[in-house]
């Protein structure tokens, strides 16, 4: 049987997006979503999304495997790119710009942009040691500015939950940061019982940082939502950012702003479509 599929990419984090919508099982295996994102052998993606039912009184759920078959919690710029997929997909029966979506990380809440941008409520990030998970520090403490060996050196890291979990340091200077040697040996530390998302923060201005992410299950991508979200809570934490700041990706701009009034996180950035297909 074949199976029809969309590329999309937000800010060059791409992945394959497939209708789901009959059935609340993923049609692909993680061992075939392996197969399908190699980008010589394969389609090509850093993860493969599906569009299935609504769950306890969601309009969709989300779920993911990345490019390594594992399957993560939560994905931003995936977040982004499905809302764009579902209002495809429901054509001219689209009755609202706004889709509540069921993830393993939570309810999130992608809202179509008259200008064609994604605006996405993407919740309140967990702070606590036990809650990202990570053995920095006890389970009921916040991980701010600790110091951790990695590579021989040691790195001040703040850990943010996303509905995924996350390390970040600050950098003077992210263009300098060996990524494809250190971002693995975050991502596989003993102190991070499910591997950690890391990114390297460079900031600019108190509202604009530039953001390097070596990424849990994915390696190098050119942009990571959730990524750029708990960077700017870190950024906050450590007195570094306002709590609305522009983030730079290598793939472009995100606006992340943390809301004061219900401290949640709203995200915004474009979700784009490639090209459609088929899976023989
Ligand atoms: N690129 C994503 C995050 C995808 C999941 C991540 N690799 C993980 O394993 O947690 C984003 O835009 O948030």
């Amino acid at each position: 049987m074949a199976i029809e599929f969309t590329k999309y990419h937000g800010l060059g984090n791409d992945f394959i997006l497939i209708d789901n919508r009959s059935s609340s099982e993923p049609v692909i295996t993680q061992e075939q979503a392996v197969k399908l994102c190699d980008r010589h052998f394969g389609i090509g993606a850093d993860g493969v999304i599906f569009a299935l039912p609504g769950e306890n009184g969601t309009d969709y759920t989300m779920r993911i495997f990345n490019s390594d078959g594992s399957e993560p919690e939560m994905c931003g710029n995936g977040i982004r790119c499905l809302g764009a997929f579902l209002a495809d997909l429901e054509g001219d029966a689209k009755k609202s710009d706004q889709y509540r979506i069921h993830t393993l990380g939570g309810v999130m809440t992608p809202q179509l942009m008259p200008d064609g941008q994604v605006k996405v409520d993407m919740g309140i990030p967990r702070l606590l040691a036990g809650e990202i998970p990570t053995t920095i520090n006890p389970a009921n403490e916040k991980v701010i500015n600790q110091p951790l060996e990695v590579a021989g050196k040691t790195w001040d890291v703040t850990c943010v939950n996303m509905g995924n979990p996350h390390c970040i340091t600050f950098v003077e200077d992210v263009a300098t940061i060996p990524l494809e040697i250190i971002g693995p040996q975050f991502e596989h530390h003993p102190v991070f019982p499910q591997r950690i998302n890391t990114e390297f923060i460079q900031v600019v201005r108190p509202d604009y940082v530039k953001m390097r992410v070596w990424e849990r299950g994915a390696g190098i991508t050119l942009a990571c939502g959730t990524g750029a979200c708990a960077s700017l809570v870190a950024g906050v934490l450590t007195q570094r950012c306002d709590r609305k700041a522009t983030v730079e990706l290598p793939g472009g701009p995100l606006l992340i702003e943390w809301s004061q009034i219900d401290q949640r996180l709203y995200m915004t950035g474009p979700a784009e479509r490639v090209f459609t297909g088929k899976i023989d």
